[in-house]
């Protein structure tokens, strides 16, 4: 062969790995794609700053000359199981230091650790979250996130994610260019407006998006490179953070009205023009903007809200759930008798999933409908709230008491939630009211009174602080006999009896990766009421009966990737029977459709990225 088709061949199978890694995006997808090369632009240091394709010390020898890297590391080549274990050595020094157990700045401590390896080697950060999942979501996600909101202006070193501004008004459609990534399957968007149960964080707010989007990657296996956390900055009606120096974020007060809509339509039209396949989950927007937005976009863009939909999904499994541990049948649900505290995006989004629920399973008529309405109590910031409420949310309106039945059962408008509790002997208090404590010593006790055999008592709030209640003080003053499910993760309680009682997380982590992984495999271009239904109902089923009736109504969080494998398979299960599945890359919609159960799971599975080291090969632009 002449040396002239021997270029000619290497060339021929360079562009074959350049055409093969451009269908499938720079980084492989290991179980699709086997030890096929990744194809990079850059050498030397520009690699070991690229947190995407950094290895480390676990460059081999051939790599490292390949892409210029000798003499820029240490000469000794580890593996990436050592790599990690010299970095928990380090992550665990801060347990062995903590004498009264892990403290929030422990936690804070442990968040920067992980932040800096998350700077600069993308899969070992995965690697270790994911093998860790347990330890570390309560770092990386809520509750430690909150604080990690709380303190960013400190705490900020490397930019993560995108920032758009009131001044970027005219400027988004370019400057969504200005990110590397030709290709984002998934965008976390807050406004930092209701950051969980903390108020207005303003541009601090970038972390709750990082940390949704840190699950997206280790749960759904989204790949770390096609995820965007975005931060639109808006102002801040936060009264500290306008006067604080250090604060990173725009020192004016909200924009409002249609000026603010305007800033999130171009936003969205930008996002969706660059990248029109993207899936985009708003999260913390105060109760006033969520609704109107989700209303304004779900039928025209890939989008859900996570805190009203997310939620309600994870709230009516529970309720289910709620009703199997009692040794009833599902069909039950209609008759359960609900205490709602807290009328904002995330309560109204649960009250009207359960309430839809109990109808259809009522027969789904009119009537049913407003017999079901009559099943649920909601207490907010004024108490009770009936039809007499002189001002009531339109969105609130619907669960608002009729003053007759209030009578009735000797409650009035305004009426404090004990005196609810009390009167009605609800079978679920449920909180997501903000306000750490509420369920106090005397709600608790007067939930005694519950008809119920096992009430069940949901602190949904986050972080830790804000939870209605301790488990704590739920098993001790309810009794052994409850179903207890919070919104940030407490651990088991020792009931003294020789038994534990069972700590639930009721999270909305258990669905959005699911229902983000299952769109964007389904190829939908909207989020349906019926996929959203088809999650949680999915979530529901998911815990075995013997589990279910000791109390176990939601999985642990060591299996959250195999939930969210099975809510993505059940999302789009549901989006091909609404025909609405066009297909994703290669997988055309139509071939989809003829896919079974067991082969869509195995799409799923064979969907999510893992984080291993692929063989890297040098290519210039
Ligand atoms: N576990 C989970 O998956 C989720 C939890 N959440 C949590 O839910 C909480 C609320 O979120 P949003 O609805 O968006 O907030 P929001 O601020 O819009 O709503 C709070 C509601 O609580 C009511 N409230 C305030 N004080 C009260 C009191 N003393 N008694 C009864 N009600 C009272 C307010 O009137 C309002 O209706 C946050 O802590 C958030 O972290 C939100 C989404 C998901
Ligand atoms: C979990 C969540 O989305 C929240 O607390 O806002
Ligand atoms: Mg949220």
């Amino acid at each position: 062969m002449s040396l002239s088709s021997v270029l000619l061949k290497r060339l021929q199978i360079q562009r074959r790995i350049i055409a093969a890694v451009n269908v499938h995006g720079t980084r492989s997808f290991t179980t699709m794609e086997g030890h096929r090369p990744t194809i990079v632009h850059k050498r030397s240091l520009d690699i070991l700053h690229d947190p995407w394709f950094n290895k480390g010390t676990a460059f081999s020898m051939t790599e490292r000359d390949r892409l210029d890297l000798r003499g820029l590391l240490p000469p000794n080549v580890m593996t990436s199981e050592q790599q990690i274990e010299r970095f928990m050595a380090d992550l665990k020094r801060l347990e062995l230091s903590a004498r009264d157990g892990p403290s929030d700045p422990n936690n804070l401590a442990k968040w920067r650790i992980l932040n800096r390896l998350h700077d600069r080697n993308e899969t070992m950060y995965y690697k270790v979250l994911i093998d860790n999942i347990e330890e570390y979501a309560p770092v990386v996600y809520t509750p430690t996130v909150g604080l990690v909101c709380q303190n960013y202006s400190g705490l900020f070193r490397r930019p993560r994610g995108m920032y758009f501004s009131v001044e970027d008004r005219g400027e988004m459609m370019s400057m969504v260019y200005n990110w590397p990534a030709d290709q984002v399957d998934m965008i976390v968007v807050t406004d930092g407006s209701r950051i969980l149960g903390l108020g207005d964080l303003g541009v601090q707010g970038i972390g709750i998006a990082i940390g949704k989007l840190d699950l997206y990657v280790a749960a759904a296996g989204i790949n770390p490179q096609r995820v965007l956390p975005v931060m639109i900055d808006v102002g801040t009606n936060n009264e500290k953070l306008l006067k604080d120096p250090l604060y990173l974020g725009l020192q004016e007060h909200r924009l409002d009205g249609e000026e603010y809509l305007a800033v999130i339509d171009e936003f969205m039209e930008a996002v969706f023009t660059r990248w029109p396949n993207v899936i985009v989950q708003f999260e913390d927007f105060q109760t006033k903007w969520a609704f109107k937005l989700l209303q304004r976009y779900r039928n025209d863009y890939r989008m859900f809200n996570d805190d009203v939909q997310g939620t309600a999904g994870v709230a009516l499994a529970g309720l289910l759930g709620a009703v199997r541990a009692q040794g009833r049948p599902m069909i039950d649900f209609p008759k359960m008798k609900i205490v709602v505290a807290g009328a904002g995006s995330a309560g109204i989004g649960v009250l009207n999933a359960a309430r839809k629920t109990m109808a259809r399973m009522l027969g789904d008529t009119e009537v049913a409908f407003e017999s079901a309405r009559s099943q649920f109590w909601v207490v907010d910031a004024n108490g009770l709230l009936t039809e007499e409420r002189r001002i009531i949310d339109p969105d609130a309106r619907p669960f608002a008491r009729k003053v007759k039945e209030t009578e009735r059962q000797g409650l009035r408008e305004g009426a404090k939630l004990v005196e609810v509790v009390q009167q009605v002997k609800p079978d679920v208090l449920l909180g997501l009211s903000a306000v750490g404590g509420l369920f106090s010593k005397e709600v608790l006790e007067a939930l005694k009174g519950s008809t119920s055999t096992k009430p069940a008592i949901f602190p949904m709030s986050n972080p830790t602080k804000n939870a209605e209640c301790t488990p704590e003080d739920a098993f001790s003053i309810v009794g052994d006999n409850i179903i207890f499910a919070s919104g940030s993760p407490f651990a088991n309680v020792d009931l003294g009896n020789g038994h534990l009682g069972h700590c639930n997380q009721a999270n909305n982590m258990f669905l959005f990766p699911g229902i983000g992984l299952g769109t964007l495999l389904s190829g939908s271009r909207i989020v349906s009421d019926g996929m959203l239904q088809a999650a949680a109902e999915c979530l529901a089923a998911y815990m075995t009966e013997e589990e279910v009736l000791q109390g176990i109504i939601y999985p642990s969080i060591s299996r959250i990737r195999d939930i969210t494998k099975e809510v993505a398979a059940a999302v789009i299960k549901e989006a091909i029977e609404e025909d609405l599945a066009e297909g994703y890359r290669e997988m055309d919609g139509r071939e989809l459709k003829k896919f079974n159960e067991e082969e869509i799971k195995s799409y799923v599975k064979n969907n999510m990225w893992s984080p291993e080291y692929p063989t890297l090969v040098y290519h210039k632009d």
